[in-house]
């Protein structure tokens, strides 16, 4: 069998990759592939690795010996799952890796938002506690999330990860019913009520035709102006003009991003603007622990080494 890592590079440095390695007789390993030259590569290979290298249905067509598709993510929004059925290539994810770091990552953006410590450490370093008369500065508002409610947009591992943590805090957690639902499941409230109640909303669903902007103008204007969004799932969820005049008009009282429309975004980015006020960016970093990196190639073996076999590991489509 024939391999194709066609990101490899995005899995960063200080991994193990021999499980990876002895999944397949023979890997061709790509640090990085473009739109423009995915189709090529993908001819003769057997097995395709991606971590976000697009597979469109005409890429997929293309492909001449292509047999399964694995995602080394849990997104998989970048694969084209339902044009790889129609030419029986299994797709297959990986899930459950990344959870201690993405909820504590979601978990210090709320804790971030709550200290304001970021504005803090600032005010230091410009001067203002050596200016001031007394020993503390209380320049901007500090919050204790003890008490106050987060809402959560899907309730699979990481929303549950996210819910344990919070609730450690002293937070309630409302789990949203999925938009459009004509009736409320026992444990969830209707997202409209989520987004009126909570003070914060992190967001753990995925970028499905149901999901894309689905924090929109109209949602933005239901939340407190108190409120804090958080959104380490698809940088589509969040309609990013609607995000940016909330936050300029103090519809919500800010916003935490890990994730964009577009990644790597473009210098000129509109949420990247500094001016943007109480807007946190962190580039995609949630997954990023040692820890989380290698169980996704332990993962991605796993799921090759079952499809070897004749199994069904992960199969998303
Ligand atoms: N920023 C990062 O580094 C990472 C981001 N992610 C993102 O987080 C997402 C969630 O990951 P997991 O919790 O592991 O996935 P999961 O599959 O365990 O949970 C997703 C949940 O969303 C729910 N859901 C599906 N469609 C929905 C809809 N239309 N409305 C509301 N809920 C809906 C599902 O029922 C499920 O409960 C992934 O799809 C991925 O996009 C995942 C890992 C790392
Ligand atoms: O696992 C995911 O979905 C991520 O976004 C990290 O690659």
């Amino acid at each position: 069998m024939q391999g194709c890592f066609l990101d490899a590079g995005s899995m960063g440095d200080g991994l193990t990759w021999s499980s990876l390695e002895s999944s397949v007789e023979s890997w061709h390993w790509h640090h990085n592939t473009t739109r423009e030259t995915v189709a090529e590569r993908l001819q003769g290979v057997d097995i395709a690795v991606t971590n976000k290298v697009v597979l469109d249905a005409e890429t997929i067509a293309g492909a001449d010996r292509l047999k399964l598709i694995c995602v080394a993510a849990t997104g998989f929004n970048n694969v084209d799952t339902a044009a790889a059925a129609e030419h029986g290539i299994p797709v297959v994810n990986v899930t459950g890796y990344a959870t201690p770091a993405v909820s504590q990552h979601v978990l210090s953006l709320m804790l971030a938002h709550a200290t304001r410590w970021a504005s803090y450490d600032a005010a230091v370093k410009r001067g203002d506690w050596s200016a001031g008369q007394f020993f503390c500065l209380l320049d901007y508002p500090i919050e204790e999330l003890d008490g106050q409610t987060l809402g959560l947009v899907g309730h699979g591992e990481l929303g549950q990860a996210v819910a344990r943590l919070a609730e450690a805090f002293g937070m309630q957690v409302l789990v949203a019913e999925r938009p459009g639902a004509t009736t409320v499941r026992e444990g969830r409230v209707a997202i409209d009520e989520v987004f009126e109640r909570a003070d914060m909303i992190s967001l753990h669903c995925p970028l499905t035709e149901d999901t894309r902007h689905l924090i929109n103008a109209d949602a933005l204007a239901r939340m407190k102006n108190s409120a804090f969004l958080i959104n380490t799932a698809r940088g589509a969820i969040v309609d990013s003009e609607a995000l940016i005049e909330a936050l300029r008009n103090g519809t919500i009282a800010g916003a935490a991003l890990d994730v964009l429309d577009q990644e790597p975004p473009p210098a000129d980015h509109p949420l990247l603007d500094p001016s943007i006020p109480n807007l946190i960016v962190t580039p995609h970093t949630a997954w990023g622990s040692r820890g989380a990196r290698q169980r996704m190639l332990e993962g991605v073996a796993a799921n090759i080494d079952a499809f070897r076999a004749g199994e069904q590991r992960n199969r998303v489509n």
